[in-house]
């Protein structure tokens, strides 16, 4: 594989689509940088695809702009060398061949016959590399498409739902491909509407909800924002047990009158170990972690565009900026 030379990034700027009414893409920014998976979530109809394609110029945007490289797609001399994308609804000719139609479009952007070869071996077509890509099913076009997006060794690379149609083992193997990739320094830019799909490799991740900006950030940091690792505890004397556990960066809260406190900041064996120092019996003492599907919905829970029903028990999302923040 090549080393990639120089920093490269995607970035987005007040990025807007319109399709007459209809805002699917709102004033977004973001950036993407290299070296690193970063996951781009949110639920059906947010304004992925669109974000997806404004960037390799199949769409124009409204407003605002989206680089790669500081560059917009259609100003690069040779695209498919700098950007790999996989978009969904891709048209490839059913009637060709898998290895004729990656040696179609490595002819007709002067890329050497045996990157095709690699590429095919190394997408584990090779069986079918001969087949009718009209007879694939949809792992196997997912695997084609991904051969496609990789093809003129790009250093952006950016994938639409890559898991789509993927048995057990393909999802393993795109999961390391996405890890190798931009262990190699290169930008790796992946959507997904599944958190768990995508907390698995990224390591930074783009919300959004209706074409809005949810957050920037890490999956540790999503967490911690959505309430981290809270203890929920009772005893006794629950004012002596606030007093004795309060510091810096723990917080406690607990309605008056009431036997149990949550604790965020402290693991349940320190506070058993204090409550026992203080001769504070504890009736109840029990972890209560944020799961990452749950800090997801949390979050985009009011941009869900077709929702089945309300969730009373849900806040209203801000946007979370933290690490590497486009602003
Ligand atoms: N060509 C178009 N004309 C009109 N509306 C469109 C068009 N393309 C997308 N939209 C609308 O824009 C919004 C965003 O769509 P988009 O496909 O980008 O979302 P998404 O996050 O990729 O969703 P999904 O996960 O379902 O693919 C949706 O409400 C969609 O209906």
């Amino acid at each position: 594989m090549v080393c990639i030379k120089g920093e490269s990034m995607i970035e987005a700027q007040q990025l807007t689509k319109r399709y007459g009414e209809k805002t699917a893409v709102d004033r977004l920014g973001f950036t993407v940088k290299a070296g690193a998976v970063t996951g781009f979530l949110g639920p059906n109809g947010a304004g992925k695809s669109t974000t997806m394609r404004m960037i390799v110029g199949l769409d124009a945007p409204t407003g605002g702009s989206v680089r790669v490289n500081g560059r917009r797609y259609a100003e690069f001399p040779a695209p498919l060398q700098e950007v790999g994308a996989l978009l969904e609804a891709k048209s490839v000719h059913p009637g060709r061949s898998a290895y004729a139609h990656l040696m179609a479009q490595a002819y007709t952007h002067g890329i050497p016959r045996r990157r095709v070869e690699e590429l095919i071996e190394m997408t584990g077509l090779t069986s079918v590399a001969k087949k009718r890509v009209g007879a694939f099913s949809l792992g196997m076009g997912q695997r084609l498409g991904i051969a496609s997006a990789l093809l003129g060794d790009p250093a952006t690379i950016i994938l639409d739902e890559p898991v789509n149609g993927l048995d057990p083992e393909g999802v393993l193997w795109i999961r390391t491909l996405l890890t190798d990739l931009a262990a190699e320094g290169r930008t790796v830019f992946v959507s997904s509407h599944l958190m768990s799909e995508v907390a698995l490799v990224a390591d930074h991740l783009v919300v959004i909800g209706r074409g809005r900006l949810l957050a920037d950030t890490t999956v540790q940091d999503l967490v911690r924002q959505s309430g981290g690792e809270t203890v929920k505890v009772a005893s006794d004397d629950p004012a002596r047990l606030r007093e004795i556990l309060s510091g810096t960066d723990i917080e406690i809260t607990g309605r008056p009158g009431s036997e149990e406190l949550q604790v965020t900041g402290l693991s349940a064996r320190v506070i058993g170990r204090k409550a026992a120092d203080a001769g504070i019996a504890l009736f109840e003492l029990t972890p209560h972690s944020v799961s990452l599907e749950h800090a997801f919905m949390d979050l985009t829970s009011d941009a869900v565009e077709y929702q089945g029903g309300a969730s009373p028990g849900r806040h209203a999302a801000g946007t979370i900026e933290n690490v590497g923040s486009a602003s």
